[in-house]
């Protein structure tokens, strides 16, 4: 058994000593505390690479990440603006455009200043978003040679306070581009949704080709960018600098493609969780201990002999869940449960009585609400993006949380909306299995038969079950650039 690891917000804690309470804001007690509107930046990230690269899962990773600390962020798609117009022309004109490689090739030059107009056009409107309140734009296109970079570079400096930095995804791993091309033919890709899937990955594969005869890879010494090779394996920085573009650097530098999965799990029934309090570091009941013994040998047979990491916040009822688990662990001080602030250890009754317009406020909108004296959804999301980046940089770990704050890392993983968030449900002895791939993640979920009480507390007056927006293969394909 290895001995447990402890790490606060800002760095390891001594266990056995005073639990630090968690951040407890007093302004704007148990009233709804509104988005803030603290950024003014104004960033262009212009992606770089050849097709099958991984620019669109780089686009959409780093929107999820960024809205997640809440930026304004679109993806502007190149590829997707291109299948519009066509589309509206067939519609209009009955004319049908040609998409297959030799559009792609730079000898065709009709073609070829059509997608330099496609270009433009798409980096016209990212900087409308941004001049109308958005802080960074992706335009995801293969930008792949110096002359379509400097116009780039040269049209958003006539922009004041917008920044430009080139994010080229570099990858020259075969099994990465096959498994890329072998995505792209069979996930009902648009440009191929009339061709057997030989044809379109033949058709595909001459794509690329035009490209490589005229790609020429970030060397502009000039130029902020980030090269990213195969996707993690290495990392070239160039001129980076400000806040948010360090930020966005950061994150993308942790990222990887390694197979592996995240598996989250609730803490055991805890005594409170029987008498219906909220908050509060009370051990588990005796059915939460059986959960306790039972949850080694469903890891196992999960995982066998691969490696895996645990992570607990630092109250008891994740500790003494996580105690039999034979797999080095790390307890951190930002995965502890909401907090309820003068609502801890009082029942939602109770609540109700002697708080019952905080009670009316949190239903009317659960996500934005703060505890008199303690925290809000919307808090706990940002003291929660340590965790992320540590997950994006880690293999397989196991989570064994809270309600509340699962809730929040699954809406990372899913990209679900905010006002949905809140009520997700995370059942009690039952655990989740994500797997990442390239256009999300995949779900699997195991329930021990132990019986627990139900913590759900289903939306007020609601008539529909939250909607679930994962990311399908069809939608991450959708937003293809090329
Ligand atoms: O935001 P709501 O739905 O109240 O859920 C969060 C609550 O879940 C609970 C259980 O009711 O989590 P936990 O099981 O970790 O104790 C409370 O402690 C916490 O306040």
């Amino acid at each position: 058994m290895h001995p447990p690891a402890t790490f606060g917000a800002t760095g390891p804690i001594r266990r056995g000593s005073a639990i630090p309470s968690p951040p407890a804001s007093v302004t704007g007690i148990g009233t709804k505390i509104s988005k803030p509107d603290y950024s003014e930046s104004k960033i262009v990230v212009a992606m770089v690479g050849l097709p099958a690269r991984g620019k669109s899962y780089l686009s959409n990773k780093l929107m999820i990440y960024l809205k997640w600390l809440e930026y304004d962020v679109k993806v502007f798609n190149v590829g997707q603006l291109r299948r519009t117009r066509a589309r509206q022309k067939a519609k209009e004109f009955g004319v049908k455009e040609d998409h297959t490689a030799s559009y792609f090739s730079h000898d065709n030059t009709e073609a070829t200043q059509l997608r330099e107009k496609l270009a433009s056009d798409s980096l016209e409107m990212l900087i409308q978003f941004l001049k109308d309140g958005g802080n960074v734009g992706i335009h995801d296109a293969t930008n792949s040679t110096k002359s379509r970079r400097a116009q780039i570079l040269a049209r958003v400096s006539r922009e004041r306070g917008f920044n430009v930095i080139f994010l080229e995804s570099f990858c020259d791993d075969p099994a990465i581009i096959a498994a890329n091309v072998a995505l792209k033919v069979s996930s009902g890709d648009p440009d191929y949704k009339d061709t057997t899937p030989d044809e379109a990955k033949r058709d595909f594969i001459r794509r690329i080709k035009e490209y490589e005869k005229v790609y020429e890879t970030l060397t502009e010494p000039n130029v902020p960018y980030l090269r990213i090779c195969n996707v993690g394996n290495e990392v070239t920085v160039n001129r980076i600098n400000g806040y948010l573009s360090s930020r966005i650097a950061f994150f993308l530098m942790n990222l990887h493609l390694k197979p592996r999965s995240i598996f989250f799990s609730r803490h055991g029934e805890s005594v409170f969780n029987v008498l219906g309090r909220i908050g509060g570091d009370a051990p588990l009941s005796e059915r939460g201990m059986q959960y306790a013994e039972a949850l080694p040998e469903l890891i196992r047979k999960n995982i066998g002999d691969a490696p895996l990491t645990v992570w607990t916040s630092t109250l008891k009822r994740t500790i003494q869940t996580a105690e039999k688990l034979p797999y080095p662990k790390l307890t951190w001080k930002s995965l502890d449960e909401l907090d309820a602030g003068v609502c801890d250890a009082m029942t939602y009754e109770e609540i109700e009585v002697a708080y019952p317009e905080d009670f009316a406020n949190r239903d009317d909108d659960k996500f934005n609400y703060r505890y008199r004296g303690g925290e809000s959804y919307r808090d706990v999301v940002g003291r929660l993006e340590p965790i992320i980046m540590e997950l994006e940089r880690q293999e397989n770990i196991l989570i064994i949380g809270h309600q509340a704050i699962l809730r929040c890392l699954y809406a990372y993983f899913h990209n679900l909306k905010q006002e949905d968030l809140p009520y997700i449900k995370i059942p009690l002895h039952t655990v989740i299995k994500l797997t990442p791939k390239a256009y999300g993640c995949d779900e699997e979920r195991y329930a021990l038969p132990i019986s627990a009480v139900d913590t759900h507390r289903p939306k007020p007056h609601a008539t529909l079950q939250p909607t679930a927006i994962p990311h399908t293969a069809r939608e991450y394909f959708a937003s293809d650039s090329r």
